[in-house]
């Protein structure tokens, strides 16, 4: 039934869809369901879910058929960030990479590649490790024509007048250890690190990435005095990243057609938020039952010590190394829209004073504002619990 172009669904529609053997009956924005369309639907089991994000449109125009997107913003889309049309963010002038093991190394790869950065100084105690890895990538560029230049070196004070610090410095997990058994060895070298950039790249925004990520996030701002604003902690894109493989796994499609985000701690406490995870626009219950999604969600918080029981040697690389150059790139203005970052929050949510991850809008500064999303009660509950987790071991 048509009213001035839009469908009415009435319970016979409803009666139709289960009569074909289907349980879910699409909606489209513009549709108006009727109660009894509503009620005959609960009675028959009959799921009304929203119509997917993009759907081919007829239209006819001069007697000719032409067939035009039409781009449904079922929810707003702030998993997935976009690059800006075109395309044209500068790149950083000076990224300092301090530690070039196995993630330093490869965000130095990737960051050349992808030209985020003018000038790439890695630094790294271990004699001749950074500046191997920095010839090796300027070998590269005579393949890869990236216009990168790369130098390497074990003086910290090369991170002079950086405008992006990564600092990946300390040690991984190896079987058996939590990240939080690294708290006192990393500490140590976080601290050794700040100083350098408090003082020689004060207006630096400085990504930490050196486990455990919450507490060590916290032991830069507070050895830098820093600003909140100028010191991230990079896990939620990592987690966010293995969430939406899993679901992408579950159902038999592609990562690029999961929207999901996880905030809250790296670790334990990690909160993978199902209720504005989406999968071809859809909510995940319209394609995975409950236990395929707690799955999921077991899949985005093991999944870095999956790794480390594999690698036996120390902890995932590649992967951190995406997600810390999604980071970048929103702070190079090419992607924007929220993206996950640990930060102190300042009663966001609720919680002040203790580092979490949350959406975030970044810029050439940093943090520009932390966005707060409409959470399920769980998923707050969830998010003060890693808060307080996280307060009782740095006062511990
Ligand atoms: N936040 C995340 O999501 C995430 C993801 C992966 C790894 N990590 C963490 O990142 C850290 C690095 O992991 P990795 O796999 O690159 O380890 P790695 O051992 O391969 O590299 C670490 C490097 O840091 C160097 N280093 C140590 N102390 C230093 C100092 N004072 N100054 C300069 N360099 C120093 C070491 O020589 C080493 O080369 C670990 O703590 C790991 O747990 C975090
Ligand atoms: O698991 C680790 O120890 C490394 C990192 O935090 C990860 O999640 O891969």
């Amino acid at each position: 039934m048509m009213n001035s172009g839009r469908r009415v669904i009435g319970s016979e529609h409803v009666a139709e869809t289960r009569a074909k053997g289907r349980v879910v009956m699409e909606i489209m924005p513009t549709d108006i369901v009727t109660a009894q369309a509503q009620e005959t639907a609960a009675r028959l089991g009959i799921k009304l879910v929203p119509g997917p994000l993009e759907r081919p449109q007829v239209h006819k125009t001069d007697g000719a058929t032409s067939l035009r997107r039409t781009l449904y913003r079922r929810s707003p889309r702030w998993i997935a960030p976009q690059r800006p049309k075109n395309g044209t963010a500068s790149p950083i002038r000076k990224l300092a990479l301090i530690g070039a093991g196995g993630v330093g190394a490869n965000i130095g790869h990737l960051a050349a590649n992808a030209g985020s950065a003018d000038e790439i100084a890695l630094i790294d105690v271990v004699p001749g490790l950074a500046a191997s890895v920095a010839l090796d990538l300027n070998h590269a560029s005579g393949v890869s024509r990236s216009r990168s230049r790369a130098s390497g070196g074990e003086d910290l004070s090369a991170v002079a007048d950086a405008d992006v610090v990564v600092v990946t410095a300390g040690r991984p997990r190896t079987p058996g250890m939590t990240r939080a058994d690294l708290i006192d060895v990393n500490r140590r070298v976080i601290h050794t690190t700040a100083e350098a950039i408090r003082t020689k790249a004060p207006g630096a925004v400085v990504i930490v990435v050196t486990n455990p990520l919450d507490e060590m996030t916290v032991e830069m701002l507070r050895a830098t005095e820093f600003p909140r604003e100028q010191v991230l902690g990079m896990a939620g894109t990592l987690d966010s990243s293995r969430f939406r493989n899993a679901l992408a796994m579950a159902a038999g499609v592609s990562s690029g057609d999961v929207e999901a985000i996880t905030l809250g701690s790296h670790g334990d406490e990690m909160a993978p938020i199902v209720s504005r995870a989406r999968i071809k626009g859809r909510p995940l219950d319209v394609f995975l039952d409950g236990k395929q999604i707690d799955a999921c969600v077991k899949d985005a918080v093991t999944g870095g010590g999956q790794v480390v029981a594999l690698r036996k040697t120390g902890s995932a690389t590649i992967a951190p190394a995406h997600a810390s150059i999604e980071l970048i790139d929103h702070i190079r203005g090419a992607r924007t829209g929220p993206v996950p970052a640990s930060v102190m929050l300042d009663g966001e949510f609720g919680i002040s004073g203790v580092v979490l991850g949350v959406p975030c809008h970044l810029g050439s500064n940093g943090l520009i504002s932390v966005k707060e999303l409409p959470l399920s009660r769980s998923e707050l509950d969830a998010l003060q619990a890693a808060a307080e987790a996280i307060r009782e071991r740095l006062e511990a």
